[in-house]
């Protein structure tokens, strides 16, 4: 079924593109000002829960009207275009798979739905590429996470559409089932098309993608190749926790390192401030030993996602 899936797959590369959009509901600002654009291959759209991330996606689906700006597919405004429709597979957060179907006829609705010239061949074809030809004919209620998540990838993609844009496409799965995903998201991209996920997990986007756009609070705080936003994440001033054999002693040496910029003695331990966490943690681990002084514990004390994202923000 996959030699069908490849042979008949008429996907083409497309560019999504956001020039100047934003989005409120009631007086809640959801998506600020924002212009970026997506072209072929894999790009995560990274931010923390509430960012608006979910308005992007529907909004470049065409399910949303921009309150400002607007969303072009190859030049075509998203926004209730059939044509765009065509182009276009959204995998949506919530999973709305009705349990009594089975895959084959989940899918085959949705081959109908788009009015497919073959939606018998169209169906064979998606479940194909996700993977499901041996469990289509049973009740998606028997599928494990997973599955039911490649059977509502499978649905998305049925029209063979040039984009597929998904919604935090990794949540609640386990290990295994994530690496099956995205393999399933990189084959996809291999055969020219774009596809656009979104999540919270740095790692998730980072193992996947190679181009990342990171939303914080509505606006796009970075935007590049995800060693580029790495290097800001890990380059930003931190705070650290350091506990040792003389707290005192490393403090005073630690002073005289050029990535620190702060030291100060608490009774939990030593509060360390840098601006280079790379220098500074090779460089205690060093003095460390030079002093012979024993580390006990080394913890970052500002580690939350929100916190590097806000980081991120200010640039
Ligand atoms: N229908 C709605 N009515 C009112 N506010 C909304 C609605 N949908 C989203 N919001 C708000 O808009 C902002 C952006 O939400 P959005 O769902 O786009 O973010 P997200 O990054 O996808 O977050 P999550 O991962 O938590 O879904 C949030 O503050 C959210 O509370």
């Amino acid at each position: 079924m996959t030699v069908v899936a490849e042979s008949t797959s008429t996907a083409r590369s497309a560019t999504v593109e956001l020039t100047g959009v934003s989005h409120w509901y009631g007086n809640v600002v959801a998506v600020n000002d924002i212009t970026l654009t997506v072209g072929s291959g894999v790009t995560g759209l990274l931010g923390p829960n509430g960012a608006g991330k979910t308005t992007v996606l529907h909004m470049m689906a065409g399910f949303l009207r921009p309150a400002r700006g607007a969303v072009h597919l190859d030049g075509k405004p998203t926004w209730r275009d059939p044509e765009v429709y065509r182009k276009l597979g959204l995998v949506t957060e919530r999973e709305t798979v009705p349990g009594f179907l089975t895959a084959q006829e989940f899918v085959l609705s949705g081959a109908k739905l788009h009015g497919l010239k073959d939606p018998l061949a169209a169906t064979a074809r998606a479940i194909g590429i996700v993977e499901l030809e041996e469990a289509k004919d049973r009740r998606i209620s028997t599928y494990s996470k997973g599955m039911r998540q490649r059977a509502r990838v499978a649905a998305a993609l049925v029209h063979d559409p040039s984009v597929l844009l998904l919604d935090e496409p990794f949540n609640g799965m386990d290990p295994r089932q994530r690496l099956h995903m995205m393999d399933l998201l990189h084959r996809m991209a291999g055969e020219g098309r774009t596809i656009l996920f979104s999540s919270h997990i740095l790692e998730e986007v980072e193992r996947l993608s190679g181009t990342i756009q990171v939303i914080v609070a509505g606006r796009l705080a970075a935007s590049g190749h995800y060693r580029h936003i790495r290097k800001l994440m890990t380059n930003r001033p931190s705070v650290y926790l350091v506990r040792s054999s003389n707290d005192r002693r490393l403090g005073a040496v630690l002073m005289g390192l050029d990535a620190v910029a702060g030291v100060e003695l608490e009774p939990s331990g030593l509060q360390v401030r840098t601006s280079d966490h790379g220098a500074f943690t090779r460089a205690l681990a060093k003095l460390a030993r030079a002093e012979d002084i024993r580390l006990t514990a080394v913890q970052p004390r500002d580690e939350s996602l929100e916190n590097v994202f806000s980081y991120l923000v200010a640039q």
